[in-house]
């Protein structure tokens, strides 16, 4: 297995599985899919920070031309520090804290995406406070069913975010009153991972009812932000949306508003840049089951246990024989489970495997569950790699906490 020009089999030579590896070619071919479908249009490619925060990622998206989507101070730090510039960052999330508002206002972000009208009122008096003017954009809810996952689903009116669009108009009123607030955009997110494009569609086409409403009553918007959310193949079915046919969706419902037009990709953009390569530890054969247990867990890759979400994964070697296999990873938890009756080259102990799909949501929502270390990353670019983050020592890891002085 290759990516770019380099081996897996070469890389696990230097680098201690698990490890993740990201292509930065696939990345910039991501962007470039973006870039063409919304040409039409006056728009912005925000990168959903979340998705894959890595500082050699981030900045391989700035040089592209990425702006960046961030939910905490952190993203927001991390997105500077990659060398993306504040007038290309929003600024999203229902629980933005004091510090977090500040920190953003005073390095100048684009938007503000605000989620309610408390936040609203606090953004106000620490722009009033600061001596500047917070641009805003108010995420609204659109009550519409994203057809994906319960717990990445975000645009239903049982879900935290967002203003029900019914009740918008009333706050950008308010908004528009407010000190310090300089109403700019609407912002929209309906959830993750959407396959079926008509939810989107649904959702632009009440975005364009409330600007076109909101114009009437002089509120005038300038940018509309339709989140990110276009879900990629993760092998389990063959469909994977078109990211021509979502822009088109934006053009048709958005296109004649004479908007700026932010999207905010992350799982599409580098998901299927990313690979997490493990060795497998033990052929275990069991009464009913045969397991392969690797060397990575639910703390590497969390999805499979979370989400019931199907990676496909493959021996890096190609291999004569198949085998059925439950794969599973040391953790003592059985929701350590990558898959289950999963048909697979026939292993043997030291083989390595690759989880595909997993450059999004893969290294951001680990955690050292079980004092495990963090799996490394690497990105490949042509012929060349390059560890960009190290796998930290025991020592690190112990050294994370610290005793009161009673013990
Ligand atoms: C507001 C917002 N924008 C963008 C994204 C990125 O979503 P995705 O990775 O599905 O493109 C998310 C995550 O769902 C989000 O909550
Ligand atoms: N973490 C989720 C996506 C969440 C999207 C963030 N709003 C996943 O792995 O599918």
């Amino acid at each position: 297995m290759q990516v770019e020009d380099v081996t897996i089999g070469e890389l696990a030579k230097h680098i201690p599985t698990p490890f993740y590896c990201y292509s930065a070619a696939a990345i910039a071919s991501n962007y470039q899919r973006y870039s063409d479908a919304f040409a039409g249009l006056d728009s912005l490619i925000c990168y959903a920070v979340k998705a894959n925060s890595n500082q050699a990622i981030l900045a391989t998206l700035a040089q592209l031309g990425a702006g960046a989507d961030t939910v905490s101070e952190g993203e927001i730090r991390r997105a500077l520090a990659a060398g993306i510039k504040a007038e290309k960052i929003v600024f999203a999330g229902v629980g933005k804290s004091e510090q977090e508002i500040r920190y953003a206002l005073s390095q100048g972000i684009l938007q503000f995406n605000v989620e309610s009208e408390p936040e609203l009122e606090r953004i106000s008096a620490l722009a009033v406070q600061m001596n500047t003017t917070a641009r805003i954009s108010i995420r609204v809810n659109p009550d519409v069913e994203a057809k994906t996952h319960a717990k990445i689903t975000t645009g239903l009116a049982e879900n935290k975010f967002g203003i029900n669009i019914d009740l918008a108009p009333q706050l950008y009123i308010k908004a528009a009153s407010l000190p310090g607030i300089e109403v700019t955009g609407v912002d929209v997110h309906i959830g993750s991972q959407l396959i079926n494009l008509e939810p989107f569609a649904a959702a632009f086409a009440k975005v364009a009812e409330l600007v076109s409403s909101l114009k009437a009553q002089g509120i005038t918007i300038k940018i509309i932000d339709i989140g990110g959310g276009l879900g990629i193949n993760y092998g389990e079915h063959s469909d994977e949306p078109d990211i021509r046919t979502y822009a088109e969706h934006a053009k048709q419902h958005l296109g004649h508003l004479g908007c700026k037009i932010i999207v905010e990709p992350g799982r599409s953009m580098v998901g299927n840049a990313g690979v997490l390569v493990s060795k497998v530890e033990y052929v275990k054969t069991g009464q009913e089951r045969t397991f392969l247990i690797l060397d990575a867990a639910m703390n590497d890759l969390i999805r499979p246990s979370m989400y019931d979400a199907y990676h496909h994964i493959a021996t890096v070697e190609q291999k004569p024989n198949q085998a059925v296999y439950d794969i599973v990873g040391p953790v003592c938890e059985t929701g350590d489970t990558f898959a289950k009756s999963r048909a697979l080259g026939e292993c043997e102990q030291g083989d390595l495997v690759a989880i595909m799909g997993a450059g999004a949501y893969g290294a951001v929502m680990a955690s050292h569950y079980n004092s495990r270390l963090n799996a490394p990353e690497v990105l490949v670019s042509g012929k060349q790699y390059s560890i960009i983050r190290e796998r930290i020592s025991f020592d690190t890891l112990l050294a994370m906490d610290t005793l009161p002085a009673w013990l």
